[in-house]
């Protein structure tokens, strides 16, 4: 009989932690083996070094420690399991992106990834040669051919995988989360599993790593495209799957369908799972902000608090004579309400400071920008010495519309460590900001209700020196995430001046996105890795 117990290894990996992820790889084996002795253990992509591992592979090691590790699962594997794991392989001059078979206590087959992804974050170009051959072997009486991500998002490698005689397709991911992205996983699987008329099953890692976050939601596709197991998403964990080659139209079992979070569900999920990774995996003993009464810091902490729990977060009120005491009154609300340490420090005295010593420099002169960025970098100050001191990591709060159009102080509310909203414009931050609402009280409704403001001169507010953000964004959208032209985007509409004026303020303040912090990628196009413009440009607007 023609059947397998698949575990969809869904795991969270450690990028460079050869040893750690070795370590998880014989755990969740040793676990697998109890249940079905002759387990097919199916791990993500690049297993063994994690993903992306970047420029770590072009280091003299990386084959010694790939080789340690395999010689390493070959000795204490179970010999009855079928692990199918990821990792890089030296070969002569070139590097691959391989998964291997291992059973027996040797590894039995390896294939090498076709496909190699060079657009977006993606860079495996810059790493790895292509293979060209399929890999189809016999696990159990099953023909079982192998592939590696980006090989299902092109046609040739599974359709040469069917040649070959796969009967089942086992396809092993790093596959980054960003909005819409599970639908377009499983519409594009199941085109490939009817082309080739065999059945998938779909294996992706789970966690954060820097900018990006693996959303795992590992699932299993029938011969006729039909989605029919699927495991959570942004959670790591073991999913058993019964395949049974004799009952064509349902070969799967055993796993039922999660149901799907809506969106902003998986926003907000991808949002914590960020944080929460980068700031475990880079071991800090927790995180500072600054919490002003707005939306940004608002809902930067609400993220904050679910990603550690409230006794790892503080909150830092730092008043100026333009602070309002709503401000300071709902900051404090916020604070009450998570639970989570608060402090007031005034920079009234640092400001004054600053200014005595420059008096002499800016005689003469009249009041400008200055000041308010003055107030912005004495709070950056005070939160990057309690990070000093206390080991915490300073969590920044701007969004994705204020990083576009440089709407933000460098050295100032732009210094910190991670900037949890990078990827969020800011007619998302108040969705996100309703929606974690409906999950408990979080959110004081007055910082929601109440027109933004930098509060960094009297009675200012971010709609007197910007165009209203739900025309913002949808410039912004227009431009950065769709790369349409000036002409394109005042074609739908949008007014002549709105448009050239964000348009050149997106295009000037690209040196200040150069020095701001990373933060979670939720987009197609974030303001990172998936975005490289020269800072030094002649290039200008409409040409
Ligand atoms: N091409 C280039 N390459 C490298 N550095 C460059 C540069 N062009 C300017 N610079 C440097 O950058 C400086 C200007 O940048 P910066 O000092 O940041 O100051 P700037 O961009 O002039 O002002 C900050 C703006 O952000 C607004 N803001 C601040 C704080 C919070 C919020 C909010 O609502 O969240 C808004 C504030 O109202 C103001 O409009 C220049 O003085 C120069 O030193
Ligand atoms: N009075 C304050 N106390 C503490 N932190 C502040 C204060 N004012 C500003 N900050 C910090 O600087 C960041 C930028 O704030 P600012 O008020 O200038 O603009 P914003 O982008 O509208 O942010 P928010 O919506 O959080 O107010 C805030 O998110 C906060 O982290
Ligand atoms: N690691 C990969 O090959 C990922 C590329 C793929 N298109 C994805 O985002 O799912």
């Amino acid at each position: 009989m023609a059947s397998l117990n698949i575990l969809m290894a869904q795991m969270n990996t450690l990028v460079g932690d050869f040893d750690g992820n070795t370590q998880r790889v014989l755990d969740t084996v040793a676990r697998a083996v109890t249940r079905h002795e002759k387990a097919v253990v199916v791990f993500p992509e690049l297993t063994l070094s994690g993903y992306p591992p970047e420029d770590l592979l072009l280091r003299p090691s990386i084959a010694l420690r790939v080789s340690q590790s395999l010689d390493k699962l070959c000795a204490e594997l179970p010999p009855s399991a079928w692990v199918v794991l990821g990792y890089p392989r030296r070969d002569g001059n070139a590097l691959y992106n391989v998964a291997g078979v291992i059973h027996g206590n040797e590894l039995v087959a390896e294939y090498r990834k076709q496909s190699l992804p060079n657009y977006q974050v993606f860079d495996e170009k810059r790493y790895f040669a292509p293979g060209t051959e399929p890999c189809v072997l016999d696990i159990e009486g099953v023909q079982v051919g192998l592939s590696i991500c980006e090989d299902i998002w092109e046609i040739e490698p599974t359709a040469d995988a069917a040649e070959a005689g796969a009967e089942l397709l086992l396809n092993l991911n790093s596959s980054p989360y960003h909005r819409g992205k599970r639908d377009e996983r499983w519409k594009l699987v199941a085109e490939r599993a009817r082309q080739a008329a065999f059945p998938i099953v779909y294996v992706n890692q789970v966690g954060g790593q820097d900018e990006l976050v693996f959303d795992g939601g590992s699932f299993a596709v029938t011969a006729e495209g039909e989605v029919v197991a699927a495991a959570p998403g942004f959670e790591e964990g073991e999913y058993w799957l019964d395949y049974d080659g004799d009952r064509e139209n349902q070969p799967f079992s055993g796993l039922a369908l999660s149901e799907p979070p809506d969106e902003i569900e998986a926003t907000w999920k991808a949002l914590v799972l960020g944080v929460r990774d980068y700031v475990n995996k880079n071991r800090f003993k927790g995180v500072v902000l600054g919490l002003s009464g707005g939306v940004d810091s608002a809902l930067t902490l609400a993220v904050a608090v679910d990603a550690l729990g409230p006794e790892r977060v503080e909150a830092v009120m730092m008043p100026f004579r333009y602070t309002s005491q709503m401000s300071v009154e709902d900051a404090a609300e916020q604070s009450d309400i998570l639970g989570v340490s608060h402090k007031v420090i005034s920079i009234e005295p640092l400001y004054e400071a600053f200014m005595a010593s420059l008096a002499e420099e800016f005689a003469g002169t009249s009041v400008d920008t200055t000041e308010e960025n003055l107030q912005a970098r004495c709070r950056g100050v005070l939160l990057m010495s309690i990070s000093n001191k206390k080991g915490y990591l300073v969590l920044t709060t701007g969004n994705k519309s204020e990083m576009a159009v440089g709407y933000s102080t460098l050295y100032g509310d732009m210094a910190g460590g991670f900037d949890v909203l990078k990827d969020c414009p800011k007619t998302l931050v108040f969705d996100l900001c309703r929606y974690r609402n409906t999950l408990g009280p979080c959110i004081p409704q007055r910082v929601i209700d109440r027109p933004p403001s930098a509060e960094l001169a009297p009675d200012q507010k971010d709609e007197d020196s910007l165009p209203p953000y739900d025309v913002l964004d949808q410039i912004l959208e227009m431009y950065v995430e769709q790369d349409m032209s000036a002409e394109a985007i005042i074609a739908t509409g949008m007014d002549r001046e709105d448009v050239q004026r964000v348009l050149r303020l997106v295009d000037l303040n690209e040196y200040k996105r150069r020095q701001a912090p990373i933060g979670v990628r939720i987009t197609r196009r974030g303001f990172g890795r998936d975005r490289r413009y020269p800072i030094t440009s002649g290039w200008r607007i409409g040409e």
